[in-house]
């Protein structure tokens, strides 16, 4: 189901539409713990081991950050354990620290305290997000740290400077909190050279503030306690001292888990999260009341999540929501790609810092939703995002940006009908580089588990002749024929039968929902009477159109038409085989023909059987059908955008179905 894999930098992943997933995943540590205990056991007496901590590119660039300072770190059964120091040995280094602002940001702070000789620099994207908030509390704090480059941005050079910190050190939050994060890590750096106590005060508001309760509640564990006054003052006691807690255990990543409670939300599950739960210190958690709101499940265990949810496959729906996001920026872009699925518009408010993070996330995630196909809106601090029909969807290569959060977030665009490819999967190693190997095997794509049977799907307005074609084409290949035209003709029947014209759509669905039925080779039975020549009236097939088109008879439907799917094949004719039905189906035909040509197909048709009719009536009614059909809100008819379009208008039944039996050969079996 994947066409290529994405371990290493691989240009591209392609993911085949998905119904369901379920499973185990444990996650990997947490980026911000891991970084943060990085740093204060380098800055501790004594020695920690570090258990659980994530190895990806953030943590990768800090490590080497750490051994260029002269920091002795040693991989130990499973643990880093690292010998700090509360001044570092190694006064010149340059460091290299990628796109890591957890990394980039605390370092500065650190150095700049100690005093040296520095330069700080990362990739092209880290130059362009700000640090000028940091630079100004350091240098108002006596560091000296000048720009290399723009102002207000790295790379930066650190020298020695002489600190004071007679005074409060004012900081501003409202673009990253990262800025207080870094003073308050460095802070007893500062406080142990004046031997006095370091005050620090917030100026103006403060963004994503639950990263600043992972700071302190880290800082503690490592053996300084910070007096706080709400978010506005924050004092380190004159006799701090970092000690090392001998061992830490790292939590799972609670940002990476909202894929997964993502996941379980839209296709089934359950899914069972390892790593986090309801006793995390992480703000990202909170992302399961998110999902929750949004009519999924989750259990929560100390350690561990489990969510379930109504597969959007299955006729599911996510609830639409309009939230305030500022405090879990980096799970609140599952969220965005979640709101696909929703029954409404779904609205992202107070989420600027986007705008300065891997990529610009607001314009990236409105550029690449957009190029599904789905409606979006955006503005300096929102994004709205419109529920995108399943009709709607193109299957898109998706940009991600060098942006981690983009390939993974967007792995969740693979419960539409069409398939959709992730450019540069491999941006993931920033913090999660065994991702898409943890999707696929909750997706049981790389589990060998018995493959669904395939589906040969064949779309097309009504006397297209699909009908005739798709028997062919099973017989050819020995398969399963699945008429769903048929069900709805049957629902109609039955919707006759108890006097209704199909304008009830309770009394539809609830018919639907009961229909006895029994497909024999030659005829179909509906409590055990042959209908078959009755549900092909055209009062019947005239009523089947108008029931089709309420939402609760198409679900009522679904699982009803899925169980046709069995082995060795079926080949499914209706028109919302390949966009709803079946949407990973393999081969998708679209069957079309002039109108005209299927008016008089009709015509001869009914003839033949000796009934009478009106080549003008029948224009006319097939005119005013296909209007219908592809005019309805719910599974309009519509070619799905991965389908072959066959126009059969000029050409004979045998000629088409030879046509759908080349195209099955040349990629079924692949
Ligand atoms: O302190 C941290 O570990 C982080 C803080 C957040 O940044 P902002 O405070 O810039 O929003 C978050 O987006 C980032 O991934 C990690
Ligand atoms: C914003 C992020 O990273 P950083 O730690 O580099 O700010 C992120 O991981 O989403």
């Amino acid at each position: 189901m994947t066409t290529t894999g994405a371990d290493a930098r691989e240009p591209f992943l392609r993911l085949a539409p998905a119904a369901h997933a379920r499973g185990a995943v444990t996650l990997p540590g947490s980026k911000s713990i891991s970084n943060r205990a990085l740093l204060l056991a380098a800055l501790a007496e004594g020695t920690t081991g570090l258990e659980g901590l994530l190895d990806s590119d953030d943590t990768r660039v800090m490590r080497a950050a750490l051994r260029a300072l002269g920091l002795d770190l040693r991989q130990d059964e499973g643990r880093v354990c690292l010998e700090g120091a509360a001044d570092w040995p190694q006064k010149r280094a340059d460091l290299f620290l990628g796109n890591a602002g957890t990394a980039f940001r605390p370092l500065t702070a650190a150095l700049a305290m100690m005093g040296g000789d520095y330069r700080l620099s990362g990739v092209p994207r880290m130059h362009e997000r700000p640090i000028g908030d940091l630079v100004d509390a350091l240098r108002s704090l006596g560091c000296e740290i000048a720009y290399e480059g723009r102002e207000g941005y790295p790379p930066l050079r650190i020298g020695r400077g002489r600190l004071d910190v007679s005074r409060p050190v004012r900081v501003r939050g409202a673009v990253s909190s990262q800025f207080l994060t870094a003073l308050l890590m460095a802070a007893p750096i500062a406080a142990r050279r004046a031997g006095r106590d370091v005050v620090i005060e917030l100026d103006g508001p403060l963004i994503s503030k639950p990263y600043i309760l992972i700071t302190l509640n880290l800082v503690e564990r490592f053996g300084v306690c910070v007096r706080r006054e709400g978010w506005q003052r924050f004092i380190i006691p004159a006799e701090a001292r970092y000690r090392a807690p001998g061992r830490y255990r790292i939590e799972g990543d609670a940002s990476s888990a909202s894929y997964f409670l993502g996941l379980g939300a839209i296709a089934g599950g359950p899914v069972r999260i390892e790593g986090v739960g309801g006793d995390s210190i992480q703000g990202d958690v909170a992302f399961a009341e998110v999902v929750e709101a949004m009519g999924a499940r989750v259990e929560r265990e100390a350690d561990a999540l489990v969510v379930s949810g109504r597969a959007v496959a299955d006729g599911g729906r996510l609830r639409a929501f309009d939230r305030d996001f500022n405090l879990i920026p980096d799970a609140a872009m599952t969220a965005a790609v979640l709101a696909l699925y929703a029954d409404g518009p779904c609205r992202l408010r107070n989420i600027a810092s986007w705008r300065v993070k891997e990529t610009d996330r607001i314009a990236a995630m409105h550029a690449e939703l957009a190029r599904l196909g789905a409606r979006v809106e955006s503005d300096a601090d929102s994004l709205t995002v419109h529920p995108l029909p399943a009709g709607d969807w193109r299957a898109a290569e998706i940009r991600t940006y060098d942006d981690h959060r983009m390939a993974m977030c967007f792995s969740l665009a693979a419960f539409g009908p069409v398939p959709v490819t992730i450019l540069d999967p491999g941006c993931v190693s920033k913090t999660y580089p065994g991702y898409f190997k943890d999707f696929h095997r909750l997706l049981g794509v790389e589990r060998g588990g018995a493959a669904p049977a395939p589906v040969i799907t064949i779309d097309g307005p009504t006397a297209s002749g699909k009908g005739t074609i798709a028997q062919k084409v099973a017989q050819a290949l020995g398969w399963h024929v699945l008429d769903s035209g048929a069900l709805y003709r049957l629902t109609a029947l039955a919707v006759l039968r108890e006097g209704g014209d199909g304008a009830d759509e309770a009394q539809a669905a609830r018919l639907a929902r009961s229909l006895d039925i029994r497909f024999e080779p030659d005829a179909i039975l509906m409590g055990g009477e042959d209908v078959s020549a009755l549900i092909r009236q055209e009062e019947v097939g005239n009523l089947a159109s108008r029931v089709a088109a309420w939402p609760a008879v198409r679900e009522a439907l679904l699982a009803c038409q899925r169980a046709f799917r069995q082995a060795p094949g079926l080949v499914g004719d209706g028109r919302d085989m390949g966009t709803v039905v079946f949407p990973d189906a393999p081969l998708k035909i679209f069957l079309d023909a002039d109108v005209e040509v299927r008016a008089q197909r009709r015509y001869k048709q009914l003839k033949d059987k000796g009934f009478s009719a009106n080549l003008d009536d029948l224009l006319q009614d097939l005119r005013a059908r296909d209007a219908r059909d592809r005019g309805r809100a719910h599974a309009p008819l519509v070619a799905a955008a991965d389908a072959v379009t066959v126009d059969s208008s000029h050409q004979g039944i045998d000629d088409v179905v030879r046509q759908v039996l080349d195209l099955w050969s040349a990629r079924g079996p692949a």
